[in-house]
């Protein structure tokens, strides 16, 4: 089996997630970026879908884009470099217990965009795991830059809404963002090209003691 072990460019991460956010690069090497998204073109695509009273609906309006599902060994490269990076910006938080869901391969095509919107979900009727995340994690895999023989795309930031000012996260492919999941944030309108992106969440596990806890009396 191929193991395969991320470099992370920036091994020291930011003591807290600053504004609530922290960007690992280089944490996906280019080579490994450019296999994921073959794989990603070589893979079935459904609609991207939103969770919405504990249903997944397609909704294009909000957002526009394909999933794909990866086998084990054409996601590890991101999947590794996701726990990794995971893990450092989970004890940045000061988070203790948690556990990866992802990650998810996400392809926008031109027009494509994901409408302002928060991961963690505070209504009943969604998944405890979507109740639960406390950290995304979102992996670019391609930018404007096509000189390493990867397709490039114009527009198609990743915007940020901390209470102030809005950021643009400033992602190159092979970037990793860890943000919390409760903030507001939106993948803007593809002008050109096709962007490649990777999502996952780390999601708080309660111990025995704090769920016997939470149970309604
Ligand atoms: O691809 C991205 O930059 C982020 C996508 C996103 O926000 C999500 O899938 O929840
Ligand atoms: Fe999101």
């Amino acid at each position: 089996m191929m193991v395969v072990t991320p470099s992370i460019v920036e091994p020291c991460p930011p003591p807290v997630l600053s504004n609530g956010y922290a960007i690992w690069h280089g944490a996906v090497p280019r080579a490994a970026c450019n296999a994921t998204l073959q794989a990603i073109e070589g893979a079935g695509a459904v609609d991207g879908r939103v969770l919405r009273r504990g249903q997944e609906q397609h909704d294009a309006a909000m957002r526009a884009c394909t999933e794909h599902c990866l086998s084990p060994a054409d996601a590890a490269a991101v999947t590794q470099a996701m726990r990794a990076v995971g893990a450092a910006a989970l004890t940045a938080a000061g988070g203790a217990r948690a556990r990866l869901d992802g990650p998810l391969f996400c392809r926008y095509r031109q027009g494509g965009h994901f409408r302002a919107h928060r991961d963690r979900s505070h209504d009943p009727f969604d998944a405890a795991t979507v109740r639960a995340r406390r950290i995304s994690l979102v992996c670019l895999l391609n930018d404007g830059d096509d000189t390493h023989g990867a397709p490039c795309f114009d527009g198609g930031a990743l915007v940020l809404y901390p209470e102030f000012l809005p950021v643009n996260a400033p992602l190159r492919a092979g970037s990793i963002i860890a943000f919390s999941s409760d903030l507001l944030h939106e993948v803007r309108p593809v002008r050109l090209g096709t962007r490649y992106s990777a999502v996952a969440w780390l999601y708080d596990v309660l111990t025995r003691e704090e769920s016997h806890h939470a149970e309604p009396a």
